[in-house]
């Protein structure tokens, strides 16, 4: 007989994984199917593996900068496999917590492919993960779709010389020259943990800056941050071809440049993880390669059939992904409990200096609203005695007529940790008079925030 399920979900990742707790913690019948690793892409090949690397190449400038505080620093060297190994065994860790978290809420794990019958039955068969289990079919009342997405190769000649994330966090070796190719969060994170560790990075993007989307102040910052971090920046510049020499790879830029390289990374986005699901055998319509659902809705065309996380294309975020199957899971099995504020998700990305923002650029700003644009620019504390160059850039967005500050951006130490906390006033629409009314706690850089009293610019709505 088959099993029967109330839910199934299809990924355990960050958004799967959620729903499948959640829901089963509500007294449904729960199953979940992971194929590759237990919790996803931010347990196993992004955030957290992410993070620790970059942990790393911050310890090495903080060694470095040592000596200036009175340490007597003896030559030190960095040993890749000690940190990919440490890596791997937290990795391993986490994993495990996942299957013990699932399994304690009730929830029934399979291991595999898995894919649509129909609307209702999924069939689970063999994986990377599972190479020789059986093919099993069960049903279920309601299927999410939490398959997460995919590093995305550019169609040049020589792209399978290439590597991309995934193999970023299991290299033998640290190539001493890496050539990134892409500006977004990969990219940029990652040309930084190259860099810190001792590697020469050549960046290579289309734009004048790096870190398309973001705030174009802050993004101007971080195109001077790159150079003081031993990153050569390309901009303006398409990758043409990667060619295979005696000692490494040449990459080949549009225009004629070319990089002499150990090691060529594409960061040039994802895409979701739809090929093996044969939505086809269910009906679910995809568009533009994505599933289109809305992140506080999750219905797909079918009834009964979800999607949600970074399969939807629309945040592709940890914490969003989460969010959605918490609502999702409350909604179909319990009380919907609290709001979300989707539009307020804070960013961050995990360069050294990290830069973190929340809220509105002034860009997308000035669309809808005069806004009065405050901004601050100074050298950290911590770098005084050591000399380290790159300044701290803080900045707010508010609306000129409300003083609601609509967006809250900084590029400096701690700016994730510190965006986070001001998320909560952005997102419960303080204005400027709250922070400024707001005491600073000294001597930090985040007290700038709450002392920015001097207004930078006035910037009219644009017209049209
Ligand atoms: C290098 C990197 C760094 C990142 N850093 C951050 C960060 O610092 N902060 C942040 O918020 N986000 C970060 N992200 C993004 C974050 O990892 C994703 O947004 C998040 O993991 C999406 O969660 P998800 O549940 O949608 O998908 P995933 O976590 O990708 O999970 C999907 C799961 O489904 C499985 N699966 C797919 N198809 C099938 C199938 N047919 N059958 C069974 N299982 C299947 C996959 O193996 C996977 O485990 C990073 C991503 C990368 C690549
Ligand atoms: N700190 C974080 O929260 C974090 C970290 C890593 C990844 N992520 C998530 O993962 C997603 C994927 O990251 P990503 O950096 O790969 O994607 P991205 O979309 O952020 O950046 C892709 C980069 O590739 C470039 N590119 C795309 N096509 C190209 C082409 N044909 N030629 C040259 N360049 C090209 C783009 O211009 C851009 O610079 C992010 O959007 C983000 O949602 C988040």
């Amino acid at each position: 007989m088959m099993q029967d399920f109330d839910l199934f979900v299809i990924g355990a990742g960050s958004g799967g994984v959620r729903c499948a707790r959640i829901a089963a913690q509500n007294g449904a019948r729960v199953a979940i199917a992971e194929r590759r690793h237990w919790g996803g892409t931010c347990v196993n090949l992004g955030c957290v593996p992410k993070k620790l690397m970059v942990y790393a190449a911050e310890y090495g400038r903080e060694i470095a900068d040592a000596p200036s505080y009175g340490w007597d620093v003896k030559p030190v060297a960095h040993d890749w496999s000690t940190l990919i190994s440490a890596k791997d065994r937290e990795i391993e860790r986490l994993n495990r917590v996942y299957v013990s978290m699932l399994e304690k809420a009730g929830v029934t794990l399979f291991t595999g492919d898995a894919s649509f019958v129909d609307a209702h039955t999924v069939e689970i068969g063999p994986s990377e993960l599972a190479p020789d289990a059986s093919v099993q079919r069960v049903r279920a009342k309601n299927i999410v779709i939490a398959t997460g997405s995919t590093p995305t190769r550019l169609n040049i000649p020589g792209a399978e010389y290439a590597i991309v994330s995934d193999d970023a966090f299991h290299l033998s070796d640290r190539p001493e020259r890496v050539a990134v190719i892409g500006s977004g969060y990969i990219g940029i994170e990652f040309a930084g943990i190259f860099a810190g560790l001792g590697s020469k990075v050549d960046l290579v993007f289309r734009q004048p800056h790096p870190l398309r989307g973001f705030d174009n102040e802050l993004r101007a910052h971080l195109a001077e941050l790159l150079p003081l971090n031993g990153i050569k920046a390309h901009p303006g510049r398409s990758p043409e071809r990667i060619e295979k020499v005696a000692d490494g790879y040449r990459l080949h830029l549009e225009g004629g440049d070319v990089i002499e390289t150990d090691c060529v990374f594409m960061a040039t986005g994802r895409h979701p993880n739809l090929a093996p699901l044969k939505l086809d055998n269910a009906g679910v319509a995809t568009w533009d390669g994505r599933i289109p659902a809305k992140p506080d809705d999750a219905t797909t065309n079918v009834p009964g059939i979800y999607a949600i996380g970074d399969v939807t294309d629309t945040y592709n975020l940890t914490p969003t992904a989460i969010a959605e199957g918490h609502i999702l899971a409350e909604r179909l099995f319990g009380e919907p409990g609290r709001e979300w504020s989707f539009a307020t998700t804070p960013k961050a990305v995990f360069f050294s200096q990290p830069l973190a923002t929340v809220g509105l650029s002034e860009e997308e700003a000035v669309q809808s609203h005069d806004v009065d644009i405050y901004t601050s620019s100074f050298t950290p504390m911590r770098q005084t005695l050591s000399g380290r160059k790159g300044k701290t850039l803080m900045k707010l967005v508010v609306d000129a007529q409300s003083k609601i500050v609509l967006g809250a951006h900084m590029i400096g130490p701690d700016a994730p940790e510190i965006i986070q906390g001001l998320a909560i006033a952005i997102t419960a629409k303080l204005t400027k008079r709250d922070f400024d009314r707001t005491i600073g706690l000294h001597p930090t850089s985040a007290e700038e925030f709450v002392t920015m009293r001097s207004l930078t610019r006035h910037v009219p709505r644009k017209a049209g």
